[in-house]
């Protein structure tokens, strides 16, 4: 049976899925495209076999998952694209309520540990896919991730902008780490020759892409809305690496969480061989 893969359909995914399509045969792969909260639950129940996950899925159910090697979307500070749109300084916020994008798992956890842990604030938290403004008359902030923080960002609004990725880095000098390919253990185990080989080509997709950000750029739909330069700067920021200084900063994320009750227990990060 095909790999089944899931495709989050957000910028930061295009130069590794574009590099994989056009330099390696993938006739043999099913690709199945959505936000990450709704790729996630597929991953859960079987529907897909691996995906690009939020981090914290596999926080949730490492027991039936394991990790390729060597690849992730992270970032080493500012991530440009998951942004707290605030209407008052984050210091501020202490028992007030943050509309949460029904888009992410990882982000959302991100921002309750940031302000918990780094703040010392009580929040309130309401899931919300209503624009900015709309979501500003409920809430006290909007948090945003993906093409819809990209492009939210790009408007003048006169708002507190927080990049999470910044906070992070701020808070702990680790890597921010938001989503894993994960893959599930029970695909690994039947279709594991299939998943060698795609690991294999992701990886050497991943080197190809950081070489042709610019031709990659010119060439996908984002560039209609973000710009060719916007774009490869964004990328340049977001780090697809998977090094053990990135597992440093998983781990303690996975910790905090847990600390904060978000995961059950600390999990052991399995990586597929
Ligand atoms: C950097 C990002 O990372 C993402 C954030 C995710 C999450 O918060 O669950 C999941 C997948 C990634 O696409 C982004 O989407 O902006």
């Amino acid at each position: 049976m095909r790999l089944r893969i899931g495709q989050i359909d957000y910028a930061n995914c295009t130069p590794i899925f574009t590099a994989l399509k056009s330099n390696f045969d993938c006739t043999d792969y099913c690709f199945v495209s959505g936000v990450p909260s709704t790729l996630n639950a597929m991953l859960a129940t079987g529907e897909i076999d691996l995906c690009p996950s939020s981090s914290i899925e596999y926080g949730k159910a490492s027991e039936k998952y394991c990790l390729l090697p060597d690849i992730s979307i992270s970032s080493i500070g500012a991530v440009k694209s998951v942004f707290l749109f605030s209407r008052v300084p984050i210091e501020d916020l202490d028992n007030k309520t943050v509309g949460l994008t029904t888009e992410s798992d990882t982000s959302v956890n991100l921002l309750k540990i940031i302000l918990a842990k780094k703040h010392g604030h009580t929040n309130h938290f309401q899931r919300t896919s209503l624009p900015l403004a709309e979501a500003l008359k409920s809430f006290s902030a909007l948090l945003l991730i993906g093409d819809a923080a990209l492009k939210t960002a790009m408007t003048h609004h006169g708002l507190y902008v927080y990049d999470l990725g910044e906070l992070w880095h701020d808070f702990t000098g680790l890597p921010f780490v938001f989503a894993l390919w994960i893959v599930r253990r029970d695909a690994a185990a039947e279709k594991h020759a299939e998943i060698k080989a795609l690991s294999g080509k992701l990886k050497a997709a991943k080197q190809l892409a950081y070489d042709s950000y610019e031709s990659i750029a010119s060439d996908c739909s984002e560039r209609e809305w973000m710009g060719t330069e916007a774009l490869v700067d964004y990328w340049r920021t977001i780090s697809y690496d998977l090094t053990p200084e990135h597992c440093a900063g998983l781990q303690r994320f996975f910790r905090y969480a847990a600390e904060l009750g978000i995961l059950s227990r600390e999990p052991e990060i399995l990586i597929f061989s």
